[in-house]
């Protein structure tokens, strides 16, 4: 947590002056039961009321005194709270952007929101109470000493038994409460994921009358949560009263002792009763230690996780010896290309090798879990090769930056994925800079003018979360608008044409023809229709490259070609 505390240097002068104002409060609470003790044992004996009152003043001075600066630091450490969790909350997502895929399969989404949202919260509460309490605490229970000897020595023994005391309670319940903080914090991840797939997947769980089922399988999660929650929370309450319990057997000593000892002339009642309320802020003190304790191992359990975000190191980073760019645009090569998922035993991809260029269509056909995806994949760098390399302008895509590199090319993933929003800005966010007439011409190629057209606010129609209020194939037209709109060197359709009737299928490719002369276009797809106009057509089989040509010369050399044209097409098709 210290780690992260670190990050609080922009907080510097608010901080100093939380510790300032918070000294001063505690300051004006120890100076309080000497002036009463001041009021019983001058004023009350001598019966003397100008005295008394002034003394009377003085207190209602430095109580005021004490209140302000009690607001204003919390006020102050409430603002340096929430602003340490909005700069780490910045820091991480920034982070997780940077992940590459594999990092991102690695963490798992879920736990990665967990650890932006609620472990942030747990390290900025706890950062609110320190700021309180740690100052606070040390100052009042050595203050609290300190004056309670100055009162009577003899009797402040009483506080070594009660601090022996305090300290085994506090250890004994700390050593059962923090492992199950931590684990606390694994079960959330847990429920996370049940809810995040639960919800996503609705309409397959109705689909197959899940309900019940998933139902039980949230319930078992969020109880499982819960256990855990109740076990810690169930130490918690009984330390509380615990405390007060030897509280009050404190007090009950105090008073025992300190009337024996001013029975027998030693002691004033107004220090007895100053010593009482030291006794209570030196109590209140250890309750303010005991709170932090258990505070702070919760946030470090979840310090620790959002460190292990900000100190991954993604796999996939910018070179520092970056080449410079040549005058080629548009050109694509894999040399023997192999590429392994992490864990994995085999390579998805075994050595594959083939050459794109400006003005050409390269179809990739294969069955599926062949390696098309994976393949497309690497080319923006989602994942690095394992072995071999790619080579966009005649330069090895690891000795560009990545933002260079991606903005020479025009994704359309397999999945259509949209953002909350309206048609036109969803197209708008492959190019920021598109104007209407440009937004209007890519959705126009992707054939989605017409049903846009159809809609009640046109362009402006409103997409909802995840494009939930589309059809499947109307979301794959948005998104290859999107990739259209940003006018790329290389697109890439990863199997983008699947959900569109094949008359849209034909219409669209012949549109996109036109649109992409002097671009480069690889298409991934399933159907033999919409790959066999390519200029080449490579098809994969288990990771290998099984052949590479037209049509006509894959349907005499291929026989894996031959199979799926066979499965697909009729002989007059052919
Ligand atoms: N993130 C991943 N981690 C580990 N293995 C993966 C991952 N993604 C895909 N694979 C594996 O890699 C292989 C190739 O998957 P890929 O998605 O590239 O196939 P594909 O040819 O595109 O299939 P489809 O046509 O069904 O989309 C599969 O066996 C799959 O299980």
């Amino acid at each position: 947590m210290i780690k992260l505390f670190k990050k609080l240097r922009p907080f510097s002068i608010s901080i100093i002056l939380v510790i300032i104002l918070v000294f001063i409060q505690t300051i004006t609470d120890l100076y309080l039961p000497t002036l009463m003790s001041d009021i019983v044992d001058t004023g009350i004996v001598n019966k003397d009321i100008d005295y008394i009152l002034d003394i009377g003043k003085r207190m209602v001075l430095i109580t005021i005194l004490g209140t302000i600066s009690a607001v204003y630091a919390s006020y102050l450490s409430s603002k340096i709270g929430m602003g340490f969790g909005t700069n780490l909350r910045n820091e991480v997502f920034t982070k997780v952007e940077s992940f590459s895929l594999h990092e991102f399969d690695k963490t798992g989404t879920s736990s990665l929101i967990t650890r932006t949202t609620n472990d942030i919260t747990q390290v900025q509460t706890v950062l609110i109470t320190i700021l309180r309490m740690f100052v606070r605490a040390p100052i009042m229970a050595v203050g609290g000493i300190i004056m309670a000897v100055s009162k009577d020595a003899k009797l402040s023994l009483i506080f070594v038994v009660v601090i022996v005391v305090l300290a085994i309670l506090i250890s004994l319940i700390g050593a059962k409460s923090i492992p199950l903080y931590k684990l606390m914090q694994v079960k959330l991840d847990k429920l996370n994921l049940v809810l995040r797939e639960r919800l996503t997947g609705i309409r397959v769980i109705r689909a197959f009358n899940r309900v019940d089922k998933e139902k039980s399988k949230f319930n078992d999660a969020n109880l499982d949560l819960v256990d855990t929650a109740i076990k810690v929370n169930k130490l918690m309450a009984i330390l509380m009263p615990l405390m007060m319990l030897i509280m009050n057997f404190t007090n009950v000593a105090i008073i025992w002792f300190g009337s024996i000892r001013i029975d027998n002339g030693v002691m004033q009642v107004g220090d007895l009763m100053a010593f009482i309320q030291y006794a209570m802020q030196i109590m209140f003190s250890l309750v303010m230690f005991t709170m932090m304790f258990i505070l702070v191992p919760r946030a470090s359990a979840s310090a620790v996780r959002i460190n292990e975000v900000l100190d991954t190191n993604p796999d996939i980073n910018d070179s520092d010896k970056l080449e410079n760019e040549t005058s080629k645009r548009g050109y694509l090569e894999f040399k023997n290309v192999i590429f392994s998922y992490h864990g994995a035993e085999e390579p998805v991809l075994k050595g594959v090798s083939f050459c794109a260029k400006p003005g050409e269509v390269t179809a990739i056909i294969g069955g599926t879990g062949c390696g098309k995806s994976t393949l497309v994949n690497l080319i923006p760098r989602f994942y690095d090769v394992t072995n071999g390399s790619i080579l966009v302008d005649g330069v090895d895509i690891k000795k560009i930056t990545q933002q260079n590199l991606r903005s020479k090319i025009g994704l359309v993933p397999q999945k259509a994925v949209l953002f909350t929003g309206s048609i036109s800005e969803n197209i708008r966010f492959g190019n920021q800079g598109a104007n209407d007439e440009q937004v209007r011409h890519a959705a126009n190629i992707a054939q989605a003018t017409e049903f846009i057209g159809n809609m009640k606010e046109g362009f402006d129609s409103y997409i909802s979360q995840g494009g939930t209020n589309l059809s499947g194939g109307q979301k794959q037209r948005i998104s290859i608008a999107r990739a259209l709109v940003r006018k790329p060197e290389i697109y890439v359709f990863d199997d983008s044409f699947s959900a569109l009737d094949f008359k849209t299928d034909a219409k669209l490719r012949q549109a996109l023809k036109k649109e992409t002369v002097n671009d480069t276009v690889i298409i991934v797809a399933q159907r033999v229709t919409t790959v066999m106009d390519a200029n080449r057509i490579i098809v994969l089989e288990d990771g290998n490259i099984a052949g590479m040509g037209t049509h006509k010369e894959l349907l005499k050399s291929c026989s894996v070609y031959q199979e799926i044209v066979s499965s697909q097409l009729s002989k007059e098709e052919i």
